[in-house]
Order: structure tokens, then C-alpha cells, then sequence
């Protein structure tokens, strides 16, 4: 059933997230930052605190793992005891839970301490006896820091450990990185002077970096001459238009090349690139429309069954009533209307409705209309996935068969 792929890629890992490329490109600046602000570690000295901010996608983790894999290569080389300890905090909401992380990755499976219970100083506590047991110097490297919003304790506490003596042997530093602009400004003024000693932004990518990025990946990835002149660098107008990811792009290239393999095309050409863009952008929708909360979900429902009878677009008043109905039907408690026009707004704000405003001829006023803005099997699909909202994606999917709509 399966054969290797001859005609598109000769080797799809150098277009996913976690593969590391040899190389950085476009980013020489940033990178001689970087290692100007890691030299310290190779002289024997106190290592500095970083911070790397940047919007997703720009290349903040690539720069980190690439400098310090060839920092502890280096550290080896010089004989300076050297530890790196890579913490992602997407699940994490406060320092008393990096610290037990941390921990718990300095200590083997049989001592690990759980993730409540102990008191934050106990926690920290424990962290420096486990550190001081590495000695050296420990490089921290906390990966979507924000996450800890305003308790932020540790950033304070850790690179200060050795000048408070709460360490004898070991001399850490943190590295923070983080995609939330506002985080770095609502910090408290102690933690920014020491977290952010030095601060090093990566900028979005433009067109003709992302045309280097991509094309350095490319070449790896598919066979010879089987993308066209074009693809690249509409790829990368793409994503640099939209956000100046590099990952935006990587996913476009890869997808672009998937659809051309499931065509039996011989080429990757324009118009796959053109078809992987509104692929992406519909799982994007998809994704979002999935993370709603139930009453969001509700007035979608009540959106689609008008969409369904072909009366979209409808009034707030009668998709209102709607969804009085589906809530009744899940047993779920229905909102006063003033807030199902917030969830309104909030849809169209999303991009999955559109919203016209309509003037009222006989009473002088204006009032709202609504319409999916999205294909109707997309929604029904998401919603279906659903189980809170019991049988009420089955009934629309009913309706819109009997409707030729699915
Ligand atoms: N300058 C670059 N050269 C080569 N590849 C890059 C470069 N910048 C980014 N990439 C690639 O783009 C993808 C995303 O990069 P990376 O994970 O470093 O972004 P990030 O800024 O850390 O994003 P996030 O904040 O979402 O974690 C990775 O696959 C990475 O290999």
C-alpha cells in the first residue's frame, strides 16, 4: 500500500516544526547579540540573563537551540563545567510550578515531588540544593514564559540565588523567551532589570527572508526541479504579508507539496501554494471555531439553520430566538440577548460571520444582520465533533442534506 515518495520529496523532516537546521539564516544580528550576551559562560564568568521576545514563528527557539548546542560543545572543549536546562511553560501558570518542573527534571523519576502541597519556599529550597549538586554554571532556558503573567517570583529569585547565598556552587542564568509584547512591560520593575539584562528582539520575517528560509529548507526537502520558479517566493509573500512566520511558511511549502503528491502531479506549481493557503486558513478558522465556549457554539448553531433555510442573513432577534431553543434543548442556561450580541460581534471579530448593518426605512434606525462566513460544511463539521451540543449538529446535517446544501 505504502511506497517511498519519488516524484515530490525526497526527505519531508527538514519542513517540520522540531527539525534543526545547520544553519541560521537571516538573522546575523540577533545572533551575534545572542552570543556576545552568552560569552560570559566561555570566559568563566557569571552567565548573563537573556530575554528574547518576538512574535511566533521568528525564529527564537531555532537561535537558542542552535547557540547552545555549539555553546556546550564549545564549554567541553574549554573544560567549563556547563548545564543546560530547556523548561517549556505552556502549561504553566505560576513560578511555584516551574520551580517543581525544574525540580523535577533535576531529579530522577523516584524523588519527584508533586506539583502541589509544598510550601513556594520549600520548593525553592529544594531547586537550590539540586543545583548546587551540578555546580557550574546552569543555563535555564524558559521556553513561552508569559505564561506566568504576574507571578513571576523565580525570575527574581534564581539568578539572584548565588549573590543572596542561597547557592555556593553554582552560578545560574535564565533565559526567557517569550511571544507576548506585553509581558516584558508588566513586569515588575526588579525582575525587568534582571531578567532583562540583556534583551534581544527577533522582528518579523520580510518577503526576501523568508524567500532564503524557505528555499534553504527546499532544497533539502524535494527532489530536484520538481518546484517551480514561482513557489517559493509566493510562499513567502504569503506569510510575510500575514504574519512574517517562518513556520507559516515552512507549513505552506509543505502542504503546497503534499497536495501536488496526492494529484500526482509531477511539480509543486502557483496554484498549490494558492490551494495549501486557503487549506491552512480553514483549519486555522476550524481550530478557532473549536475553542469557542458552548454559547458560542449554541449561536453558531442558530446561525447555520438559518444559513440552512437560506434566509442568512437574519436578525439578531431571530437568531436569538434560535438559540433559545438549542439552549432549552441541551439544558444549558440561556443568555439575555445583550450578551448573545456580544457573542455576534465576537464571531464576526473572528471571521466566522459577517455582519451588515441594515437601516431601518419605517422607524428611522439601523439594526444588525448576520451570515455564516464560512463554508456551511466546515461549521457543521466542527460543531458535529461537538457531544455537548447533543443532536443538534445531526439535526442540521439533516436539514442541509435535505436541502442539497452537504
Ligand atoms: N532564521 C531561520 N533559519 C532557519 N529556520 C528558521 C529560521 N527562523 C525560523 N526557522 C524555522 O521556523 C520554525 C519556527 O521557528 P521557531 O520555533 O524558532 O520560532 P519561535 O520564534 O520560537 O516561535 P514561537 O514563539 O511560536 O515558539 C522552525 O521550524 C524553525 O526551524
Amino acid at each position: 500500500m505504502f511506497t517511498p515518495d519519488e516524484n515530490i520529496f525526497s526527505d519531508e523532516y527538514p519542513l517540520r516544526e522540531n527539525y534543526q537546521p545547520e544553519q541560521i539564516q537571516e538573522r546575523d544580528n540577533e545572533l551575534k547579540k545572542y552570543r556576545n550576551a552568552l560569552q560570559p559562560v566561555i570566559n568563566g564568568a557569571p552567565p548573563k540573563n537573556i530575554f528574547l521576545y518576538g512574535k511566533t514563528g521568528v525564529g527564537k527557539t531555532v537561535a537558542t537551540n542552535y547557540l547552545l548546542d555549539h555553546l556546550q560543545e564549545d564549554a567541553g572543549e574549554y573544560g567549563i563545567d556547563l548545564t543546560v536546562i530547556k523548561q517549556p511553560c505552556n502549561n504553566i501558570s505560576s513560578s511555584y510550578q516551574v520551580a517543581v518542573n525544574l525540580l523535577n527534571q533535576l531529579r530522577g523519576p523516584d524523588s519527584r515531588v508533586s506539583t502541589t502541597g509544598y510550601p513556594q519556599q520549600d520548593v525553592f529550597n529544594m531547586l537550590y540544593d539540586e543545583l548546587d549538586e551540578l555546580g557550574g554554571t546552569v543555563l535555564i532556558v524558559l521556553d513561552e514564559i508569559d505564561n506566568i503573567g504576574g507571578n513571576d517570583d523565580i525570575l527574581y529569585e534564581l539568578p539572584r540565588a548565588e549573590s543572596n547565598g542561597y547557592v555556593d556552587d553554582v552560578w545560574p542564568g535564565i533565559i526567557g523567551i517569550s511571544n507576548d509584547f506585553t509581558f516584558r512591560d508588566q513586569l515588575s520593575p526588579k525582575v525587568k532589570d534582571t531578567l532583562c539584562e540583556e534583551e534581544i528582539h527577533f522582528p518579523p520575517y520580510d518577503a526576501n527572508e523568508l524567500t532564503s528560509i524557505l528555499g534553504d529548507r527546499a532544497e533539502k526537502a524535494f527532489h530536484d526541479g520538481v518546484l517551480n520558479d514561482e513557489v517559493i517566493p509566493l510562499a513567502a509573500a504569503f506569510s510575510a504579508q500575514d504574519s512574517g512566520s517562518a513556520r507559516q511558511g515552512l507549513r505552506l511549502l509543505h502542504k503546497a507539496g503534499e497536495l501536488a503528491r496526492s494529484n500526482e502531479a509531477s511539480t509543486v506549481e502557483e496554484k498549490h501554494i494558492r490551494s495549501a493557503q486557503k487549506e491552512l486558513e480553514r483549519d486555522q478558522l476550524e481550530d478557532g471555531m473549536r475553542e469557542l465556549t458552548t454559547q458560542g457554539h449554541l449561536v453558531l448553531c442558530s446561525v447555520s439553520a438559518f444559513e440552512i433555510t437560506e434566509v442568512a442573513p437574519v436578525r439578531t432577534q431571530e437568531i436569538y430566538e434560535r438559540y433559545q431553543n438549542y439552549a432549552d434543548r441541551i439544558s444549558a442556561d440561556a443568555l439575555g440577548e445583550r450578551r448573545i450580541r456580544d457573542h455576534l460581534s465576537e464571531l464576526s471579530l473572528h471571521g466566522f460571520l459577517t455582519v451588515a448593518e441594515r437601516n431601518d426605512g419605517f422607524h428611522g434606525g439601523s439594526y444588525y444582520e448576520y451570515e455564516l462566513n464560512v463554508d456551511l460544511g466546515s461549521v457543521l463539521a466542527v460543531l458535529s465533533e461537538i457531544s455537548r451540543l447533543e443532536d443538534i449538529p445531526e439535526m442540521l446535517e439533516s436539514a442541509a442534506d435535505r436541502e442539497g446544501l452537504t
